[in-house]
């Protein structure tokens, strides 16, 4: 398995281009599956759960392939419903071909995806949301078996949980319903508005995709389209945050700073230097005091679940004391005993963490368990003393498009070593 080898204590200075998410990219692609023809989606990041995702479209029958950084997905080729365990295992969001397939051919069968390091993470919404169109729904042997009787029926389906999952996969299903579909209690990220534009290109109807009430048309068939990915805001973040805690400067170009605002917030009040362009950010932490700050999860457009074990690192090096409280996933700090064997001084009371001033944070071997949480692993390896070996890195990837590339760009010490 590989490992990344960082030697620490340099600052990062420069720029980096920002890849498109991962997030935005990953229900897109599975969109392609309710269009009858190829769609050609740019900007797609080169991430293993984009791999894992285009081996998932070509098991279905699509024809899936790369032209440079645009993936072509033809859709008119797809003529199977079951999406298997081996895949769904290694990438939650395959629950997203449930919707299309479902909507497209009458019946679906998708592997339960399963919880993962962060959290159960039940798919209960997205499975009530079908049902309420009119289909059924069994689940044994570890699948969701649903069937349709004809196509799916409008429906007024309020989510008693704001899901991002569950509102792309049923706003996907909507689009070939029989009539009017309502989804209320949405969740308004801007990846599920990107998707939105998508499906609007292959012919939807759709409005107040960004907003808490959701309105689908249905329509007869959908086509293929050409479409772009929005600018991963998590990552983009990522690198803000990997400056700040390095005493660095960066410029993040192909990025959008309205969909990172509340991050920028923290930033700032993090005492960090923010300048947004139109698609750039830059940020300046040289010769500024780096310091503490309160941190709440919430849905879009609160302050991002994904940004957590980020700004975790980052109070760990600032000055002062401050608190993380996790409010979306039950399980989100398996980064904190990595980052306390590295020096942090970090208490978890239930699902806050307080961070107080650490004296010094030394290189150690340590463990990614999640994506993000491997990333906050290598931001803290990167300004730590000495050489931290960050382990399972394969999370990293599934995420980020060659981190260590764009970090040593910036002035990182940081190889990737193959075991
Ligand atoms: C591929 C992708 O886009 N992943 C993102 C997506 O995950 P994902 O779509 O899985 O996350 P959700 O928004 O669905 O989860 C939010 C909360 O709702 C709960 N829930 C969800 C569905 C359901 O049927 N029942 C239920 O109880 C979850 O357990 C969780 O506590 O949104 C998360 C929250 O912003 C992000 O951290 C993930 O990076
Ligand atoms: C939790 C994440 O992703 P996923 O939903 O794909 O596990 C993430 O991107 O931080």
């Amino acid at each position: 398995m590989d490992q990344f080898v960082i030697q620490g204590g340099t600052t990062l200075a420069g720029e980096v281009t920002i890849s498109g998410a991962k997030n935005a990219a990953l229900p897109i692609l599975f969109a392609a599956l309710l269009g009858n023809g190829k769609s050609i989606f740019s900007n797609v990041p080169q991430l293993r759960d984009i791999g894992t995702t285009e081996a998932l479209l070509k098991t279905l029958g699509a024809e899936v392939k790369w032209h440079g950084d645009k993936l072509e997905v033809d859709g008119s080729t797809v003529d199977k419903v079951l999406a298997p365990y081996e895949l769904v295992k290694q990438m939650r969001a395959s629950v997203l071909a449930l919707g299309p397939l479902l909507a497209r051919f009458g019946q679906a069968q998708v592997s339960l995806p399963g919880g993962c390091a962060i959290g159960a993470r039940p798919v209960d919404l997205h499975i009530r949301g079908l049902e309420k169109m009119g289909a059924t729904i069994v689940v044994e042997n570890g699948y969701i078996n649903a069937t349709s009787s004809g196509r799916l029926q409008g429906a007024d389906i309020y989510m008693e949980t704001v899901s991002v999952g569950a509102t792309e996969n049923l706003l996907m299903a909507a689009t070939l319903a029989d009539g009017k579909t309502v989804l209320e209690n949405a969740a308004r990220e801007p990846e599920i508005v990107n998707l939105a534009e998508c499906l609007v290109a292959m012919g939807a109807k759709i409005s107040g995709a960004g907003t808490h009430r959701i309105e689908v048309e249905g329509v007869e068939q959908l086509s293929g389209c050409e479409h772009k990915i929005l600018p991963d805001r998590i990552e983009t973040g990522t690198f803000l945050v990997a400056a700040a805690m390095a005493k660095g400067e960066v410029l993040c170009h192909n990025t959008d700073h309205q969909s990172l605002e509340p991050v920028l917030e923290k930033l700032r009040d993090a005492n960090a230097l923010v300048e947004v362009q139109q698609d750039s950010i830059y940020i300046d932490m040289r010769q500024r005091e780096l310091k503490a700050v309160n941190i709440k999860t919430m849905p879009h457009p609160g302050f991002p679940t994904d940004m957590q074990a980020q700004f975790t690192a980052m109070n760990v090096v600032a000055n002062g004391s401050a608190t993380i409280t996790e409010t979306i996933f039950e399980n989100r700090f398996m980064h904190v005993p990595e980052l306390q064997r590295m020096g942090a001084n970090i208490r978890l009371e239930g699902n806050t963490a307080i961070c107080g001033d650490t004296e010094k944070l030394s290189g150690a071997q340590v463990m990614a368990t999640d994506l993000r949480a491997s990333a906050s692993l290598i931001l803290t390896g990167i300004v730590a003393q000495g050489e931290t070996v960050v382990d399972r890195i394969y999370h990293v990837d599934r995420g980020y498009q060659r981190i260590e590339d764009k970090l040593s760009k910036l002035g990182a010490n940081i190889k990737r070593r193959h075991n």
